[in-house]
């Protein structure tokens, strides 16, 4: 049976990963935490790993993935254009996934704001708005931006070049093509998103909310045994859901 191993194991995602592994009766290899642990040794004696900690500490993860020859699912969030080149050469020696949500749900809300984004012209404005509890660090979420890739996607343009977010002051008339971000912090909201899709006289709002952590625990947990029996390679849910 796989083992999988934990980095993050003691945060909020790392507890709700181990309910799930006991739940499902599979072998947990161990895990690291912040300062505690050798994530060197944990890595030898996983078959899989899952990471939901920090960005800090992908690069040295992927290393020692690609040292041992181990796949890696990242459910971390808050990743910066540099991460993700981290992980697209780490895919030439492993099989990595990585995505801003393990749900099925907002993996099926994804491709449906695609398929309509691909349908709607760029006179319906694109805004993304989610909420979370008031521990999270980062902003816009990694599911709005999901979300916002796969509404790019849609449109076939570049998100990059078309992103507006932390709007505050006299910021001038919202972009024609602008997608859109809003952030609310607050409570213990385990994770709201609306997209919404607006032009004159009319508006379509298609959203997912999460009542709590369990379905990303068993997203991940279905990725990591999904991955293990993978090559080298970038995945995302998409590839495990079949979507
Ligand atoms: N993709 C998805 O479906 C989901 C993604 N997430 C993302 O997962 C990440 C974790 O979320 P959550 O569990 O709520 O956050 P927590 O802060 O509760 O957990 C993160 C854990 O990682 C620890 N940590 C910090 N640095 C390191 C390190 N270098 N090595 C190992 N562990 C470390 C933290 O320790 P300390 O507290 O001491 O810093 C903490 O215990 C976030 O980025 C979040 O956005 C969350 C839910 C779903
Ligand atoms: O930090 C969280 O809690 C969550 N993070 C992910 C994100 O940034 O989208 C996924 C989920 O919404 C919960």
């Amino acid at each position: 049976m796989t083992a999988i191993g934990i980095i993050g194991c003691n945060g909020r995602m790392g507890r709700a990963i181990r309910t799930e592994l006991e739940a499902k009766g599979l072998p947990y290899a161990g895990g690291v935490d912040k300062g505690e642990g050798d994530l060197s040794a944990l890595i030898q004696r996983s078959d899989v790993l899952i990471d939901f900690s920090t960005p800090a500490a992908l690069k040295d993860t992927l290393e020692d993935c690609m040292l041992a020859k181990k796949p890696v699912v990242i459910g971390t969030t808050g990743l910066e254009e540099a991460h993700h080149h981290l992980i697209d050469a780490a895919s030439h020696t492993i099989p990595v996934l990585q995505t801003g949500n393990m749900s099925l749900g907002v993996n099926l809300l994804a491709a449906l704001v695609e398929s309509a984004a691909a349908r709607l012209g760029d006179d319906w404005d694109i805004e993304i708005v989610e909420m979370h509890h008031r521990h999270k660090v980062d902003a816009p979420s990694g599911t709005a931006l999901l979300l916002g890739e796969a509404a790019a996607r849609g449109r076939g343009i570049a998100l990059a070049e078309h992103k507006e977010s932390g709007r505050d002051g006299i910021t001038g008339a919202r972009a024609r093509g602008a997608i859109g971000f809003a952030a609310l912090r607050g409570g213990s909201v385990a994770g709201d998103h609306q997209v919404i899709f607006a032009t004159d006289d009319e508006r379509i709002e298609i959203g997912h909310r999460a009542e709590n952590r369990a379905i990303f625990a068993r997203g991940a947990v279905k990725a990591a045994l999904w991955l293990g029996a993978q090559s080298a390679g970038r995945y995302d849910m998409k590839n495990v859901l079949g979507l």
